[in-house]
């Protein structure tokens, strides 16, 4: 799903007003409707519902929504803000709640403010894309007010105060807590960030009909993978394959106590359905490996306890090194021959990001496609510390479009960023993957996508939502706080399973 900045949906909202067409306060009629559906299948119409709102089209929408929930029962009370001047869809909307309702309030000071019962229900309509400047003066005092209530907060569209991408951190300006955010029609690129997590705690987008047209034409660098974005014809299997159809990944991982990392990587690429899998392994990690993944075939380096050489490549489709390699600098002269002279797509993870960490424009010398999967801590040792996601975020898209490599930068809403610029957050995963060996499954899923065939932009994006889907699979049936490793991998067929069946 493409998804845009703030400015760009004032765009293609108005090129709905105009090209549907539709009347503006039919536009947030329909939003409005949406926001009520959703509002009316969670609560029960015995709580009170306090709204709040604001003078532009959020506070329009919250308006809306108060005659709606008015109509069918519930004890709805509406609180706006004094201002100079309110939106033309505002206007309307207060003119068609006074027809349905007593309670309404203006708010001049915050003598004005409601009394807030932990089991009352905010609605948070102050502000929503229009925000032009941080919050100050009474509309920063009524948040507060909202924030050190123990009410259950609703958000239309995007918590008050927050910017829809970029904000300040750490954020001093007061933005509302909401326990529910409902954005309308696409997620704001601020929800993908960790410093906003205290205010978009459970987010989700309601589907508000705006124009096609517009949403193909207008240019977004920014993609959220979902599972309608997910192209299974990729993941096709002919009725005349054999083993040779599915290509031939290389893994060249572990080291003396970290041969555990090869296994993972090597049965996730198998898992995902790679044709063979060798591992390359420093010589006392053969019986583990022999042992531990049997699909796997095993060849030797000629050290014993870690990686100083790369087999002949000729035969393999693809190459993930780094998981559980280590950092001997003997390990650092192969990797940086295997950087010169592979000519096979690689994906490099781990102790493989952080040998070339030391020597950051090795990247310059890749002569194949590369998908580097680096968490935060390796993302900084390789590109430098960043003050924010944001900034992360923006340093990533440089340095994939310098060196021409794709990053996955792993996390909550994994960023996959590409060559050209552009970044898909994935929307699969949970909290209970942060744990040891997530991430050797992760590579091992993206290398064998990529050995099967797989374009590196496809494998990476398909890969990282394949095995966020089968941490979400895996924590369905264990938990969140007991999810290991080997679950994810043992989910990932279930993972396959659920895309290849759409
Ligand atoms: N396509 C859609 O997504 C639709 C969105 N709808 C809703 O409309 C709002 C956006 O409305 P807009 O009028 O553009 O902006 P706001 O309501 O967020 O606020 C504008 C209002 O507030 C003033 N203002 C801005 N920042 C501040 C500040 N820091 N302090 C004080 N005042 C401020 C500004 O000057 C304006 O007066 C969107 O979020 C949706 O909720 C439609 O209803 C349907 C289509
Ligand atoms: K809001």
């Amino acid at each position: 799903m493409k998804i845009f900045r703030t400015e760009q949906v004032k765009y293609i909202d108005a090129y709905t007003i105009q090209n549907e067409p539709i009347a503006s306060i039919d536009l947030m009629e329909r939003a409005a409707h949406a926001l009520f559906g959703w509002f009316r299948n969670r609560f029960h119409n015995n709580r009170k519902v306090i709204i709040f709102c604001g003078p532009g089209n959020n506070g329009g929408d919250g308006l809306a929504l108060a005659r709606m929930l008015l109509n069918v029962g519930y004890n709805v009370h509406t609180y706006y803000l004094s201002s100079k001047s309110y939106s033309e869809d505002f206007n309307t909307n207060l003119v068609r709640l006074k027809e349905a309702s007593s309670s309404i309030y203006m708010i001049n000071s915050p003598k004005d403010f409601p009394k807030i019962e932990p089991d009352d229900i905010i609605v948070d309509a102050l502000f929503g894309s229009g925000l032009s400047r941080p919050i100050e003066g009474l509309a920063a005092d009524l948040i507060s007010s909202i924030n050190s209530s123990n009410a259950l907060v609703v958000a239309i569209d995007i918590p008050s105060g927050l910017f829809g991408e970029e904000n300040s951190v750490p954020n001093s300006n007061p933005v509302v807590r909401a326990s529910y955010c409902l954005s309308l029609q696409f997620p704001k690129i601020a929800f993908f960030m960790s410093e906003n997590e205290e205010y978009v705690k459970d987010w989700r987008t309601l589907p508000i009909g705006l124009h096609p047209d517009a949403i193909e034409q207008t240019p977004s660098p920014y993609f959220y993978t979902t599972l309608s974005d997910i192209s299974t014809n990729l993941l096709n299997q002919s009725k005349f394959a054999h083993k040779g159809s599915f290509g031939h990944v290389l893994i060249m991982a572990g080291s003396y106590s970290m041969m555990g990392a090869a296994c993972l990587c090597s049965k996730a690429s198998i898992r995902s359905g790679v044709g063979l899998a060798t591992l390359y392994i420093p010589k006392c990690g053969y019986e583990i490996a022999q042992t531990a993944v049997p699909e796997a075939l095993a060849l030797t380096d000629s050290n014993d306890t870690h990686l100083t050489n790369y087999p002949d490549l000729n035969k393999f489709s693809a190459i993930c090194v780094g998981p559980g390699m280590g950092q001997d600098t003997e390990t650092a002269s192969m990797i940086r021959s295997l950087i010169k002279n592979s000519t096979k797509p690689l994906v490099i993870d781990a102790d493989g990001l952080n040998l070339i960490s030391k020597n950051i424009d090795l990247l310059q010398e890749l002569k194949a496609p590369a998908i580097l999967t680096p968490h935060p801590g390796e993302f900084d040792r390789l590109f430098g510390k960043s003050s924010s996601s944001w900034e992360q975020l923006q340093k990533a898209i440089s340095m994939a479009q310098r060196y021409g490599v794709i990053i996955v930068l792993k996390g909550a809403y994994t960023r996959v960023v590409l060559p050209n610029g552009e970044v898909h957050f994935n929307s699969t995963g949970n909290s209970g993957m942060a744990t040891g060996g997530s991430g050797d499954v992760l590579s091992g899923v993206i290398a064998g996508l990529l050995a099967r065939g797989l374009e590196p932009k496809d494998a990476a994006i398909i890969g990282v939502f394949v095995h966020g889907l089968a941490g979400d699979l895996a924590a369905d049936d264990f938990g969140k706080v007991s999810l290991c490793a080997t679950d994810i991998l043992n989910y990932i067929c279930k993972a396959f399973q659920h895309l290849t069946k759409k």
